[in-house]
């Protein structure tokens, strides 16, 4: 029998830095890290004083070898927990409106051009390199209601080596037949919208086996049930999707509590719910593996109710901004044991970059009435970004830091010539001032997956 040969080991010796929770950020100057031919991490070891003493001790003296330069260090991969994958065109464009005006306006108009197979390809394939490029290494997408498309956004994240979430998106009408009023306020535009929960649920299952049959484990690309919000949802949708999440074992997304005149839409739409929150736990929406994008809005019991069941939040402060939702207090979640991680959620968000999410982040939480106990820290910033992010999304066995047994999701960053600051310092410097041009290379599962050199 033939066996294909394991790629090369990898080891890399230099500054090293990641957190293990939110108020622990790791920077170690001189640390060496093993990669073994699976893409997993082998070792990382702050004692050793070269490359060559731990190609000894671990036995990697086969390993191909990286020194890295005083201006570099290895980070965990950057972990975007909402991206609208079909929204990117609209980056920077239509920050004018409020959400449900916005989506109107802008961004139901761009997702029904999804049909357009070529056009999907483009701008798939363009999102995906160009998310590379700033580092995420995982990403959880929002395709569109579109099957065929968001079929070919797998195959693209597959081909270009992300880890990756795609969800075939919900678009009910909510609206009842004879209630005028509401069928205004449901946003449902004849020309985007599925035609009944039958279609909408069988394209979703469709997607699910398509995905499965270019990963089978879901190791690496992983369909995500995707009811857009509860408005563009009904009750009995809501709740078969729960029940499908719960068979087939798959993550959850949507987006919850963004602004108040949708808050209050759900309200009337679902009289029978005590808050929003309590619309999606009505339907087993709430698991372990739920992502809720925003949950600005919220009262304390709604808080308490997602850290009961295991949820975490996506926070997008960018988007928040632009599109004139709030802020999301982000302490008072952590504080209350909710698992947060930050998402770009192009096209509310402009930019497509998670660094960018965390200075916003940074700047959002000073502007809460007590900044004080709302703003976050240099760690917990990072946190976010990577380790957060990734026990949002249900991935923290495999990925948001470089603990042995974990996959090789990293970044290498080099932010010049600066050798005369301190490590904490050269992170700073990286979270306020960064951008793509310094992300040398990225790895995913351990494969080179961009180099920018
Ligand atoms: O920021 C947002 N972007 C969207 O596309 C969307 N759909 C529902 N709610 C939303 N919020």
């Amino acid at each position: 029998m033939v066996t294909s040969p394991l790629p090369p080991k990898q080891l890399f010796f230099g500054r090293i830095a990641y957190t293990l929770s939110s108020r622990e950020l790791f920077i170690h100057k001189r640390a060496a890290i093993g990669v073994d031919g699976f893409g997993i991490i082998a070792f990382l070891d702050d004692t050793v004083s070269s490359a060559e003493e731990a190609a000894e001790k671990y036995q990697f003296q086969d390993a191909d070898v990286t020194l890295l330069s005083t201006s570099q260090f290895l980070f965990p991969g950057l972990i975007d927990t909402h991206i609208h994958a079909s929204q990117y065109p609209n980056c920077g464009i239509g920050m004018d409106l409020p959400l449900l005006d916005w989506l109107y306006k802008y961004t139901f108009p761009l997702e029904s051009s999804f049909s357009n197979l070529e056009f999907a390809r483009d701008v798939y394939t363009t999102v995906v390199k160009t998310t590379l490029k700033h580092g995420t290494t995982t990403a959880a997408y929002f395709a569109t209601l579109h099957l065929e498309a968001t079929n070919l956004l797998s195959e693209i994240c597959w081909k270009l080596g992300q880890r990756a979430f795609i969800g075939k998106v919900h678009w009910l009408s909510n609206a009842k037949a004879d209630d005028q009023k509401v069928c205004m306020t449901t946003l449902a535009p004849n020309y985007y919208l599925e035609k009944s929960e039958e279609e909408s649920l069988s394209s979703t299952r469709q997607s699910i086996e398509y995905i499965r049959k270019i990963d089978p484990q879901f190791s690496r690309i992983s369909p995500i049930i995707t009811p857009r919000f509860a408005p563009s949802c009904t009750a009995s949708l809501l709740l078969e999707l729960g029940n499908l999440a719960e068979k087939e074992c798959l993550p959850i997304q949507t987006h919850l509590a963004e602004n108040k005149r949708e808050t209050e839409l759900v309200k009337s739409l679902y009289p029978e719910s005590s808050s929003y929150t309590d619309v999606y736990d009505k339907a087993n929406i709430l698991t372990k593996r739920t992502i809720l994008a925003h949950a600005i809005h919220l009262d304390i019991e709604e808080r308490d109710l997602i850290a009961k069941r295991g949820s975490g939040v996506s926070h997008c402060p960018a988007s928040n901004c632009a599109i004139s939702s709030g802020i999301a207090r982000v302490k008072w979640l952590l504080e209350g044991g909710v698992k947060v991680g930050l998402g770009t959620d192009c096209s509310g968000g402009y930019s497509p970059s998670v660094l960018d999410a965390a200075r916003q982040a940074s700047q959002v939480s000073r502007l809460l009435p007590d900044p004080s106990k709302s703003r976050l820290s240099l760690a917990e910033l990072l946190f976010l970004a990577t380790l957060g992010g990734a026990q949002v999304c249900g991935i923290a066995d495999r990925a948001g830091s470089f603990e042995p047994g974990k996959c090789w999701d990293a970044i290498l960053v080099d932010i010049g010539e600066m050798d005369y600051w301190d490590d904490s310092s050269i992170l700073q410097k990286w979270v306020f001032g960064g951008d793509d041009r310094h992300i040398k290379k990225v790895w995913v599962d351990g494969k080179l997956v961009h180099e920018n050199l």
